[in-house]
């Protein structure tokens, strides 16, 4: 025991310890010497997530890993509720990884006043693609990335480009709000099948389970049209047909190609495919790099 948290793993040099008030975070954060990179999750951890925390070990001198369904994201009928929470299964994908801290408060903790008068404005990017189907959705994750990266002083922040909206907007908020922490980028872990990983993917049936595969189809089929020379309409269209609109059982939300900053405008060289649908009543994501040819 250390700090006030808990040992729950000891290796021979390695201890992971686990921290459920910001004050025990405070006491262990503040005699760590050296670099810290913190890893920002939800929970639920599977590949996607060790791969960060790999990233973070490799670049870090310490890794704090947060673990908390941040309330302030989820719309009135959306999954909070029924989001899973599997903090045991987590701490041990944690350890193995060799994370140092494990920072999982409660909603009361991260805001002992209540739901938080000031929040963090994404801007137009956060009102648009997953900002119109969750509304309020970003200046929800943008409020609690601010809180978490000033409770953890972080030198490094690693995020997954599964969820390139998001990255995108950390990126553009410490930018544009000075704040002193480097926002790394990983790419997306997938399944052998293309299927990118993701916490809410325990919510699929099997069937669902294959009717999810047209998201990455759909992007793979943009990529080998962009990389055959064809330009920014042929490939939206190979997208479209490839994800079997109609036909799939997926209910497409959007699927737009955008510059990589997600900036407005047209799209030429660099870019960026992105996706979203229900699947049954699972909404997932998805988005793949490509690039055009600047003459197409
Ligand atoms: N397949 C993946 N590859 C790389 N990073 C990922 C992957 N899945 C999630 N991440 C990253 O892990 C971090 C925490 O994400 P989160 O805990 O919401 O997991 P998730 O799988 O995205 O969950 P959900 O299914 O609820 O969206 C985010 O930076 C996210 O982009
Ligand atoms: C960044 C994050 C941990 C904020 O709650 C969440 O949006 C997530 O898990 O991607
Ligand atoms: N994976 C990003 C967080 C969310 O969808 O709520």
């Amino acid at each position: 025991m250390t700090a006030g948290g808990t040992r729950v793993s000891s290796e021979v040099d390695h201890v992971t310890e686990l921290l459920h008030t910001r004050a025990e975070l405070a006491r262990a954060r503040a005699v760590l010497t050296g670099t810290v990179g913190v890893v920002m999750t939800m929970g639920a951890l599977h590949e996607g997530h060790e791969t960060l925390l790999r990233a973070a070990r490799e670049r870090a001198d310490h890794v704090i890993v947060t673990i908390f369904v941040n309330p302030l994201q989820f719309g009135p009928n959306e999954d909070f509720d029924r989001y899973p929470r599997t903090l045991e299964a987590d701490l041990e994908v944690c350890r193995r990884a060799g994370a140092d801290l494990v920072f999982a408060p409660s909603v009361a903790d991260m805001y002992p006043g209540g739901e938080p008068a000031v929040r963090v404005n994404p801007g137009p990017l956060g009102e648009d693609l997953e900002g119109l189907s969750r509304p309020g959705f970003f200046h929800g994750v943008l409020t609690v990335v601010l809180k978490l990266l000033q409770l953890t002083r972080a030198d490094l922040t690693f995020f997954g480009e599964k969820d390139y909206q998001q990255v995108t907007l950390v990126r553009r908020m410490c930018r544009d709000l000075d704040i002193p922490v480097e926002v790394v980028g990983v790419p997306t872990v997938r399944e052998p099948d293309g299927l990118a990983l993701s916490s809410r993917n325990r919510y699929l049936s099997g069937a669902e389970r294959q009717v999810a595969l047209s998201l990455s189809r759909a992007l793979r089929a943009g990529a080998e049209a962009a990389e055959a020379g064809r330009d920014a309409a042929a490939v939206l269209t190979a997208a479209h047909v490839a994800f079997g609109a109609g036909q799939s059982g997926a209910r497409l939300d959007y699927l737009v190609l955008t510059d990589p900053d997600l900036e407005p405008g047209p799209v030429r060289g660099p870019a960026r495919l992105l996706v979203a649908a229900w699947v049954g009543g699972t909404r997932l994501i998805d988005n793949a790099p490509l690039r055009l040819d600047p003459s197409s």
